[in-house]
């Protein structure tokens, strides 16, 4: 598979016993939804492709990402874009500030500028570049937080439970931009969920670990 995200005989242990094993390919636009029980692994998994897998893990087998084998690439390389559950702005900085803050270098100020306007106004935040972070909604700061990470231009989007602190109506809002987005620009999605609708919404393969 020469685009998209590929998880080539992955298997992660833990003080020498098998944490999670899989193989699975995720073809740009398309969504694999990670299910199972807390501790499984989840997170786990998400951390191996960010590169950022806690030394008290082992791994091994691959993670390629549009053809390139990024298993041991450094972290700032392998053009992947993750989203937790708090993924919190930096309250110091404006929310102009906070989108610069993810943008790939380059361009002039003002083509900056123009970058930062366009990325609010894809998620309906026109005008919000100089407020602070500290008097938006859940669901604005989520949305502010989507921008951040797909202004760093990644290559592939990994979800981690990324609605769970939204209530209801905000939650279906965020989560439809969210894929919406993500298939705008054709991304592969990895997301972690323990919630059966987010899943469901999700549309694509659902794997669930430990069974
Ligand atoms: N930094 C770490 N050091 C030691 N053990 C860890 C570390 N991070 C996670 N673990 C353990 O590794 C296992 C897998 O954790 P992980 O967070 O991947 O599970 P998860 O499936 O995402 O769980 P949840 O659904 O509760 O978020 C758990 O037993 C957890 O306690």
């Amino acid at each position: 598979m020469d685009k998209g995200l590929s998880l080539r005989q992955v298997v992660i242990a833990k003080g020498g016993k098998t944490l999670l094993s899989l193989s699975h390919d995720i073809r740009p636009g398309e969504v694999l939804t990670v299910m199972g029980p807390s501790g499984i692994g989840k997170s786990t998994l998400l951390a191996f492709i960010t590169g950022t897998l806690a030394p008290v893990f082992s791994a091994t087998g691959e993670a390629w990402l549009d053809g390139r084998d990024i298993t041991h690439a450094p972290p700032h390389q392998r053009r992947v874009g993750i989203l937790f559950q708090d993924d919190l702005l930096f309250p110091h900085l404006s929310v102009g500030a906070n989108l610069a803050f993810g943008m790939q270098p380059g361009g002039t100020a003002g083509e900056r500028k123009a970058r930062i306007a366009n990325a609010l106004a894809e998620v309906g935040l026109s005008g919000f570049a100089d407020r602070d972070p500290a008097t938006l909604s859940g669901g604005q700061k989520a949305r502010v937080s989507l921008m951040r990470m797909l202004l760093s231009e990644p290559s592939a989007l990994l979800l981690d439970e990324p609605f769970s602190r939204l209530d209801a109506s905000r939650r279906t809002q965020v989560r439809d931009l969210v894929f919406d987005r993500a298939r705008a620009r054709h991304l592969p999605v990895l997301m972690v969920t323990h919630d059966a609708d987010d899943a469901q919404t999700a549309g694509g393969v659902i794997l669930t670990l430990g069974q």
